[in-house]
């Protein structure tokens, strides 16, 4: 079943690498058909501290405003030994040991592709984690949706990020971890809201309720976690991250995953729930869904590849040969197709190949025919011979031949046949035009 997950995400890098990440594309597309969990939550509702808490890693940048502005989509693979490390797909070979330098990459890769600027793009960032301690998941984190946008960015940032959250959860396979911090009032939580919106009856909806240990004195999330209020399909799990003070002492991920299981544990409102609260579960219960989801979606998939595969296989064959890259390999491909299509005119005009017949049609046929047309007896009548001649060359000895009359006579017969002569010209333009058409597409299709 592991395999089910590795392979999916083998497909997801293919699909990245080849520049599907579900947008609008003129071929199929794959991406939006494989499962995959985004994860979504208004700014500081703890969207980076759930996902570094399933991983057990310090990886992801902090730093106030809008942190996220690419989509990060990680996906965890789980090794049965040896040291941890991550790959960027962007950086391929390039193993990175050391976590802290993960967390610069990533800030580096979506300046790179957002400027300085606080704007963010819909192209998603590829990192892998490998490690002992993770289960096969993909997770993709959005931007935290905001309110208001901030100094430095635009004011569309509120709606650009709200739909591109959007656009990643309204898609039917995709798994939605809602965030949302239980020391505010669920019903304004942006996770719930967006989530409701694309997914109303819940079907695809896991909410996970973050800052537990935070909630007012006296209260406390028992009715949300029981599925009393606020009820999805699928039961909330809560979790306990780290603090900002946490963070500020290092303190580290494996300790602060043991403190929330104590945390649950002691306490006495939710120690009957403690088996099913807490990250290391969160993780658990996402990896088996996806391999549930991923299972029912096999059939449907395996069509899919198929069927994009004999698509683009057809899109292959018309577009023939690979080109080469080099100067020369290119010279020499527009050369051998020049020369293909040199041959292959010259037969139509030969008459190997049909259509140059058609040239033969209109200086057999049709220049005769209008020319038959044309009143020439009119022109060469003795009377206007004569008045031409007069008109010309005024009265000549006999012995002196009248060149000027001869030149008007000569000129105005050119001049009456000027109309079939080049109704003609057009005739074999337009079969020339039609017979270099052909031949394009018959050295197109020429193997
Ligand atoms: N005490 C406590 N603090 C938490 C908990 N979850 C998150 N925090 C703190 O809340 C702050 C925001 O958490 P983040 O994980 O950065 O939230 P985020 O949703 O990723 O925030 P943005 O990336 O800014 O949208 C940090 O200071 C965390 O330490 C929790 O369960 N308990």
């Amino acid at each position: 079943m592991d395999n089910l997950i590795t392979l999916v995400n083998k497909i997801q890098r293919a699909c990245t690498a080849l520049g599907d990440h579900g947008e609008e594309s003129a071929l199929p597309t794959l991406w939006d058909s494989l499962p995959s969990i985004a994860v979504v939550g208004g700014q500081s509702s703890g969207k980076s501290s759930v996902l570094e808490s399933v991983v057990g890693k310090d990886f992801l940048p902090r730093g106030s405003g809008i942190v996220t502005r690419r989509p990060l989509v990680l996906q965890l693979h789980k090794i049965q030994e040896g040291k941890e490390y991550a790959e960027f797909m962007h950086l391929p070979r390039k193993r990175f040991n050391d976590f802290a330098a993960v967390r610069k990459e990533i800030s580096d890769e979506t300046d790179r592709e957002t400027g300085r600027s606080k704007a963010i793009s819909t192209v998603p960032i590829h990192l892998s984690i490998f490690s002992p301690n993770v289960v096969n998941l993909t997770l993709i984190d959005l931007p935290g949706l905001t309110k208001v946008a901030v100094d430095g960015q635009p004011e569309s940032i509120v709606q650009d990020i709200e739909n591109m959250v959007r656009s990643y959860i309204e898609k039917p396979n995709c798994i939605i971890l809602a965030i949302s911090p239980a020391n505010q009032d669920l019903a304004t939580s942006d996770a719930i809201k967006i989530s409701r919106e694309v997914d109303p009856r819940g079907d695809r909806t896991f909410g996970v309720l973050t800052k537990i240990d935070l909630m007012d004195k006296g209260t406390d999330a028992v009715d949300i976690l029981e599925g009393k209020s606020y009820k999805l399909r699928y039961p909330w799990i809560g979790v306990v991250n780290r603090s900002q003070a946490d963070i500020n002492k290092s303190v580290d991920m494996i300790a602060a995953r043991r403190r929330e299981h104590e945390y649950f544990k002691n306490s006495p409102e939710y120690g009957h729930l403690t088996d099913r609260m807490g990250s290391e579960y969160l993780g658990k219960v996402l990896s088996k869904h996806l391999e549930t989801v991923i299972k029912s979606r096999i059939p449907g998939l395996q069509s899919l590849i198929s069927k994009t595969i004999s698509e683009l296989e057809a899109e292959l064959t018309r577009l023939g040969k690979p080109i080469a890259n080099d100067a020369g390999g290119k010279l020499y491909t527009t050369m051998e197709i020049s020369r293909a299509f040199d041959q292959i005119f010259k037969e139509h005009l030969d008459g190997v190949r049909p259509g140059g017949d058609k040239i033969y049609g209109v200086f057999d046929n049709q220049l005769p025919a209008g020319l038959k047309r044309l009143q020439f007896d009119k022109h060469l009548s003795m009377d206007n011979v004569r008045k031409l001649i007069t008109e010309a060359d005024g009265y000549q000895p006999h012995l002196i031949a009248p060149e000027q009359g001869y030149r008007r006579l000569i000129e105005s017969c050119l001049v009456t046949i000027r109309g079939p002569a080049e109704a003609a010209v057009d005739a074999i333009h337009g079969i020339l035009k039609e017979l270099v058409q052909k031949s394009i597409s018959e050295t197109v299709a020429s193997p």
